[in-house]
């Protein structure tokens, strides 16, 4: 005998949870599957421990700032802080009671163990089957990708969660990848004392983003100490017990360190998920969806797993998505034109929507600003670590910005009326008019907008 439920959510990261509980809120009979923890990835080895790293790492940094500025210092970075910090406050031993607890409260049922599509609106977990009446969400995020490096896999490399969970800094480390888990993992490390190297295949950092931003985290790091190697990619990976031993194109030596990170992507894992009992390609790489995130007849998917960018504000909203429509509640439809990021380095490099070179292969006719932080009196009153810039995209046929990057010491924050902008359409006109608060960072974003050409 099947069990009958309204609605199996298999994988409980920060979308599959956010479904499961609103759901089981609202009434419904809700299973949700967890093969890991409850939570997923953000809170436990992901957004959240990264985010803790960071902002102890920017501490030290501002201390390290305070001679130019305010006086002397004398500080001992001490990596146990953080480490403990993790454990206590942040992933509670890398236990999930209270995730667990509060998807009960709120009527959910938890069953631990792998969840496996076997049809139309029907999960088995490890023997068990549960029909469900309204229907599935797949939420089974991603996990790192490996690149096959010769020797690599026969070695001791770290991911991000033994990066997220190390007691102890290594005193030396590779950084395979230069995306955002590099960039954060490698500054962080450096503040306190590693010696790292990042190795990134492309030709410049944050390859996704705009030039100037690859650029700016290349200096960043580079001030904290890191080798940054770019337009390399490694060719031999080797392990002796002690010290990894990478060698890279171009080089006849090989590189060397006591810790290897790999942190060359994500992808989803499709292997045993049974996507294609429901008409779907587990060779596609990503479950598509409609803009109701609906994938299959019965079927939702949300987070990693849809290939929308790999954030937890994308997960979260298409969750939101997926339950109003799983509720029959109306709605718009998920829209991806303003879909902000932010990489947590010093100076945080945040960007909203198209980049120039994307807006142009779109065949836009485009005008663009870049202003550095400096121009502004703010940025330039804030002396050391307020280095940035401000770059707009504006399709000039409509007169509205399709694109937006701001980097700098509170880039991320100043990235909100960016994103309102693009995504309302605010006319550049409009932009152009408005009260700019003296003296603030964001009056950057004036100067841009009096600068595109
Ligand atoms: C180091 C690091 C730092 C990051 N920092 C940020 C950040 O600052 N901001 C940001 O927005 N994003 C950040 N991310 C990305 C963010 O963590 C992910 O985008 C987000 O967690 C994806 O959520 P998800 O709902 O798709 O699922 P995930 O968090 O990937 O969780 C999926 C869950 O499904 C479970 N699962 C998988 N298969 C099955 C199965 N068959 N049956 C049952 N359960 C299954 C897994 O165990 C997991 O718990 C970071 C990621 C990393 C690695
Ligand atoms: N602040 C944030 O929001 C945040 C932080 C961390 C991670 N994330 C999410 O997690 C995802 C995964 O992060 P990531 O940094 O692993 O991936 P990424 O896709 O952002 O970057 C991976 C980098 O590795 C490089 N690379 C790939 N193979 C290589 C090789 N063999 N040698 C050298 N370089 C190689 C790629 O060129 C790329 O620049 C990100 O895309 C992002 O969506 C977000």
């Amino acid at each position: 005998m099947h069990e009958q439920v309204d609605v199996v959510v298999v994988g409980l990261g920060p979308g599959g949870e956010y479904a499961a509980g609103t759901l089981a809120e609202a009434g419904l009979d809700v299973v949700g599957v967890e093969a890991e923890l409850v939570g997923g990835e953000c809170p436990y080895w992901g957004c959240v421990p990264s985010k803790m790293m960071i902002r102890a790492g920017n501490l030290l940094a501002e201390v390290r700032r305070v001679p130019a500025l305010a006086g002397d210092t004398d500080v001992t970075p001490d990596w146990g802080r953080v480490a403990g910090r993790i454990r206590e406050e942040a992933t509670d031993d890398w236990n999930d009671q209270v995730a667990a607890d509060r998807l009960g409260a709120k009527g959910g049922r938890l069953v631990r163990g792998r969840g496996r599509l076997a049809g139309p609106r029907r999960v088995t977990v490890e023997g068990r089957t549960w029909e469900a009446r309204r229907g599935v969400v797949l939420a089974t995020g991603s996990r790192p990708r490996i690149p096959p490096v010769p020797g690599l896999a026969a070695t001791p490399y770290w991911t991000n969660r033994d990066a997220m969970a190390t007691k102890d800094l290594p005193t030396s480390m590779l950084v395979l990848g230069g995306g955002a888990i590099g960039v954060e993992v490698a500054q962080v490390f450096a503040r306190f004392t590693c010696r790292v190297t990042l190795i990134e295949g492309q030709d410049r950092l944050l390859a996704q983003e705009e030039p100037e931003a690859g650029e700016l985290a290349a200096q960043a790091l580079r001030a904290d100490g890191v080798t940054v190697l770019t337009g390399v990619r490694a060719r031999q990976v080797s392990y002796d017990g002690a010290e990894f031993s990478v060698l890279v194109e171009g080089r006849a030596d090989p590189l060397r360190a006591e810790r290897l990170l790999v942190a060359t992507g994500r992808h989803a894992e499709f292997a045993d998920l049974g996507v294609e009992t429901v008409g779907l390609d587990p060779a596609a790489g990503i479950v598509p969806t409609d803009g109701r995130m609906r994938a299959a007849e019965g079927l939702w998917a949300v987070g990693d797993i849809t290939g929308h960018g790999a954030f937890t504000h994308v997960s979260m909203y298409q969750a939101h998505i997926a339950v109003r429509d799983i509720l029959d509640r109306p709605g718009l439809d998920a829209d991806y034109r303003a879909l902000p990021r932010v990489t947590f380095t010093d100076p945080e490099v945040a960007a909203v929507g198209l980049t120039e070179r994307q807006a142009r292969n779109r065949g836009l006719r485009v005008r663009t600003a870049v202003v550095p932080n400096a121009s502004s009196t703010r940025g330039w009153i804030h002396g050391p670590g307020g280095e940035g810039f401000i770059k707009l995209v504006e399709d000039a046929d409509r007169g509205v910005l399709v694109g937006a990057t701001s980097a700098g010491p509170a880039g991320g924050e100043l990235l909100y009326g960016l994103i309102v902008a693009v995504h309302a359409e605010v006319p550049v006109e409009q932009l152009r008019n408005m009260i700019y608060t003296y003296p603030t960072f964001h009056r950057a974003v004036e100067q841009a907008l009096a600068a595109l050409r």
